[in-house]
């Protein structure tokens, strides 16, 4: 495509796409956006380097003006994205790319890729964060189970944005600072065929002590075990706790904690895994299991209930050959498939009283609510459900990260991330927050852009009708 907007001179013409999934994924009330740290580092770094134009020169057969123009290729686009933790929904756009056609092409599928998967984990992590309750602590498990290593390194990052406590990938814990948390596995009880000589050979190379005791029998030979090595060591270890991984988990964690307390560990934890997710963790807690610290893997990393994300890139407005920006839409017998066009921005209004969403309003991007006394919101497709709503703030969700190619915006801390996606959480109301048949949460859009999208369905539809007649 890029050839083509070369070789027919419209590579610099101004363009603008925009990024937006259509269904909430899980059936979920709300989404966490993630990706846009890979998003930055994929746009730092985006060139053309000698031997990528010379497998073009080979593979593509280009003619050597456009492989010229590839290798002198710089972004020259403004992106203007979502926050990472900030909280998104369906039909409104996340991300946002203009500039010249050939640029925003080009970074079309990267994109998606990076927002598609990170924004997915990231709610698949928040989903089940809910559930494990604010005293809990959940751990992510899922390296070895990940579709292979970007998505490991990735995905728990991702799962940190959506309210994971610490991770077992030590390396992700060093490139992002993710806090590492972990234990050992069956093997290492199996190197020594005994439950008592693996604990104490790990306690006497480890200060913190997780223990799994369920290698042989848990609660005859793993957690006495755990228990005489804790009293031997003494102060030479800090006894964190045991770790669970089969078996019926309500029945003998609560067998388990029977025995710590009995033999003076309070404290001690037990931490839980083996195929989690949020269903099982609910009817566990349900259940009174006695489970302080979730392992989570394979459910998570794998967004096991729902693979992908299925956000797109649609091309929302371009400029003509007058050099006027024209709003383009793609019509489609299936009404959810009928784009918004022109540039927009996303308000994010709350109620002054109490903090709480109101809502999300799609405006044009010159168009600003904030100085308005009131602001009519009413559905897209069922316009009498409706609503005025007074004393409001609000916030466009779409922040400059991009401009002409230079980034403006400084990423904060990961830890602070984690933090405002657990504060955004709290701006939304429970209903929207259940993890089955949530509200939908009102994206709406402001009646100057209603009016214009109805207006742009009506001109197309007549413009093809007209041509159908003339053919
Ligand atoms: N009390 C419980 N209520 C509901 N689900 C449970 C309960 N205890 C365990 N589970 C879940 O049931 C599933 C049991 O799976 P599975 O049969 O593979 O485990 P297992 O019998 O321990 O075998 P394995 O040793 O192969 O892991 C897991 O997903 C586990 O988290
Ligand atoms: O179950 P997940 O949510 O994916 O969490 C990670 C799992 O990986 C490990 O076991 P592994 O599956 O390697 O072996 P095991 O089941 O035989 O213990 C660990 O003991 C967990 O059970
Ligand atoms: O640290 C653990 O216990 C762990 C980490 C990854 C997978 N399973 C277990």
């Amino acid at each position: 495509m890029m050839l083509t907007y070369w070789q027919k001179g419209i590579h610099n013409r101004r363009a603008v796409f925009e990024c937006y999934f259509r269904k909430m994924p899980f059936g979920n009330g709300y989404a966490i956006f993630a990706g846009l740290e890979r998003v930055i580092r994929y746009i730092k770094q985006l060139s053309f380097s000698d031997s990528d134009i010379e497998y073009l020169r080979e593979a593509e057969n280009y003619p050597e003006e456009f492989l010229t123009y590839l290798k002198n290729f710089k972004f020259k686009g403004t992106i203007r994205s979502a926050v990472e933790g900030d909280l998104v929904f369906n039909k409104e756009p996340i991300l946002q790319v203009e500039g010249p056609l050939a640029d925003c092409q080009l970074v079309e599928t990267a994109l998606l890729n990076i927002v598609n998967y990170q924004t997915l984990i990231a709610t698949k992590a928040a989903r089940i964060r809910s559930v494990v309750g604010p005293a809990g602590n959940v751990m992510e498990f899922g390296t070895r189970r990940a579709q292979e290593m970007d998505a490991a390194i990735w995905g728990t990052r991702a799962a940190y944005i959506g309210g994971f406590d610490a991770t077992s990938n030590v390396r992700a814990g060093k490139i992002f600072g993710i806090p590492v948390s972990g234990t050992h596995a069956h093997s290492l009880v199996q190197a020594y065929r005994s439950d008592y000589l693996g604990f104490k050979a790990y306690a006497q190379t480890h200060k913190d002590c997780v223990f799994l005791v369920d290698t042989y029998d848990t609660l005859k030979s793993g957690v006495p075990n755990a228990i005489r090595v804790a009293n031997e060591m003494g102060d030479q270890i800090n006894f964190l706790g045991v770790r669970i991984d089969s078996g019926d988990m309500a029945y003998i964690s609560k067998r388990v904690r029977q025995q710590l307390d009995e033999a003076g560990y309070p404290e001690a934890k037990i931490y839980a895994s083996n195929n989690l997710d949020e269903k099982t963790i609910q009817n566990l807690r349900m259940q009174h299991a006695k489970i302080d610290v979730w392992g989570v893997g394979t459910h998570l990393i794998t967004a096991y209930d729902q693979p992908a994300l299925g956000a797109v890139y649609k091309l929302v407005a371009i400029e003509d050959e007058q050099g006027q920006m024209q709003d383009t839409i793609k019509l489609s017998n299936n009404a959810a498939k009928v784009t918004t066009p022109g540039k927009k921005q996303v308000w994010r209004i709350t109620k002054k009283a109490d903090g709480k969403s109101e809502g999300d309003y799609i405006t044009f991007s010159d168009e600003n609510p904030l100085g308005q006394e009131s602001l009519y919101m009413f559905h897209p497709n069922y316009t009498y459900i409706n609503k005025t709503v007074t004393n409001f703030n609000a916030r466009p969700l779409l922040r400059t990260i991009f401009r002409k190619g230079q980034l403006v915006y400084a990423q904060p801390e990961l830890t602070a991330i984690h933090h405002y996606s657990a504060a955004m959480l709290e701006s939304l109301w429970d209903e929207y927050k259940r993890d089955l048949n949530p509200q939908d949460y009102p994206v709406d859009l402001s009646q100057k852009l209603y009016d214009h999208k109805i207006k742009l369905i009506h001109k197309m539809r007549k413009l093809v009708a007209d041509k159908e007649q003339r053919d």
